[in-house]
């Protein structure tokens, strides 16, 4: 496969973990005292090569917006989401004026937020050149009746998501988030979920932005649907990509794959961001040991994900934003575990 032939994923360096296990236990406290903290200092080092880590000083957010074939519900009939699909196109023009959660969330850490058009249903003519420069199509296949891409088509997005990732590294990234901004995307993020791990639709369908029991009831029978049609014929990550994704979904995986190629930390947002990891790992499973989870989210599929891939979420707040939101909100963490090794003193030094 042309996209893949080139992922060589580097390992972290294990060698710094445990040098950086071995100063944590000479700080000045209790051995193991700082718990998590002291974990996260650590698997830093070790993405880092280096005791301490370097400083998380340029955090880069990729928000991959784009629109689904199963959120175009005919007027009347029950939908996947709680909102209309016209809400995605909307909400990019909000990411552009900077006032969306995730922006708002990360000017507080100081990181930086980048929205890009990848199949939003809409012609954004009115937002920047840059933010639709990438887009590979207008939504994507209704996943209970067809196809949501061509094989062509997730591989495209697969190759734009690895250069995004590619772009915010050269830009200076010390720490890259995968964002989301889609209706619909918990659909196909749960429909992922149960093709990669062979989970049942009521398993990993959650409410997303907040349908009631009747949405509900129709996402299930939605991705019970889509699992049936694909079954037997998903296990290689990219058809699972071309049947059950969509180009964001297959942007962010991309992302997350050429993250790790170029030995740069992630931290895991949502529902979304999980599910395309899921993928991702399956196209390169090195590829995870690059990757943090920021918080768990309420989405059943998100928690399911996040313990195949053997994470523990950093936070815990009862978040389902998205857009990368909880991610950044893990960011001062992560902050916290670096000036430890960096700047406690030693137990040693006690007079
Ligand atoms: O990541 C989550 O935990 C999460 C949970 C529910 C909703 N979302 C966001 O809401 C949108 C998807 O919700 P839905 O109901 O339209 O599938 C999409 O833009 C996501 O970023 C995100
Ligand atoms: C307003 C709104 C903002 C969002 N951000 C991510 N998903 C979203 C869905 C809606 C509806």
């Amino acid at each position: 496969m042309t996209t893949t032939r080139s992922l060589v994923v580097p390992l972290p360096d294990t060698t710094a973990t445990c040098q950086a296990r071995r100063r944590l236990d000479e700080l000045v406290k209790p051995v193991g005292s700082l718990g998590r903290l002291e974990e996260l200092a650590a698997w830093l080092c070790g993405a880092h090569g280096t005791v301490p880590p370097r400083p998380l000083d340029d955090v880069r957010v990729a928000v991959f917006a784009g629109d689904h074939g199963v959120s175009a519900a005919p007027p009347g009939a029950p939908g996947v989401s709680a909102y209309p699909r016209e809400l995605t196109a909307a909400m990019v023009r909000v990411f552009q004026a900077g006032t969306s959660g995730v922006t708002v969330l990360a000017r507080e850490v100081g990181a930086r937020v980048r929205v890009l058009d990848i199949a939003v249903d809409a012609e954004l003519d009115d937002v920047a050149r840059d933010v639709v420069a990438r887009k590979v199509r207008r939504g994507s296949g209704a996943i209970d009746v067809e196809d949501a891409l061509t094989p062509g088509e997730a591989e495209q997005a697969f190759s734009v998501g690895r250069a995004v990732a590619d772009e915010e590294v050269d830009a200076g990234a010390d720490l890259l988030i995968p964002g989301d901004m889609g209706i619909g995307n918990s659909t196909v993020a749960a429909a992922l979920v149960g093709a990669s791990l062979g989970l049942p639709a009521h398993r990993v369908v959650g409410t997303g932005t907040g349908v009631d029991e009747t949405g509900h009831a129709h996402k299930v029978a939605v991705v019970e649907r889509a699992l049936h049609r694909v079954e037997g014929r998903v296990a290689d990550p990219f058809d699972r990509l071309t049947a059950l994704g969509s180009a964001c979904a297959a942007a962010t995986a991309g992302f997350l794959v050429q993250a790790a190629v170029r030995s740069t930390p992630v931290v895991l947002d949502g529902v979304f961001s999980l599910a395309a990891a899921l993928v991702a790992r399956d196209i390169a499973p090195d590829a995870a040991r690059w990757w943090l989870a920021g918080h768990r989210s309420t989405e059943p599929a998100q928690s399911v994900a996040l313990t195949a891939l053997g994470l523990e979420p950093i936070l815990d707040l009862g978040l389902r934003l998205g857009e990368g939101s909880g991610a950044v909100q893990a960011v001062p963490v992560l902050r916290a575990a670096r000036a430890v090794l960096a700047d406690m003193g030693s137990l040693a030094d006690l007079t």
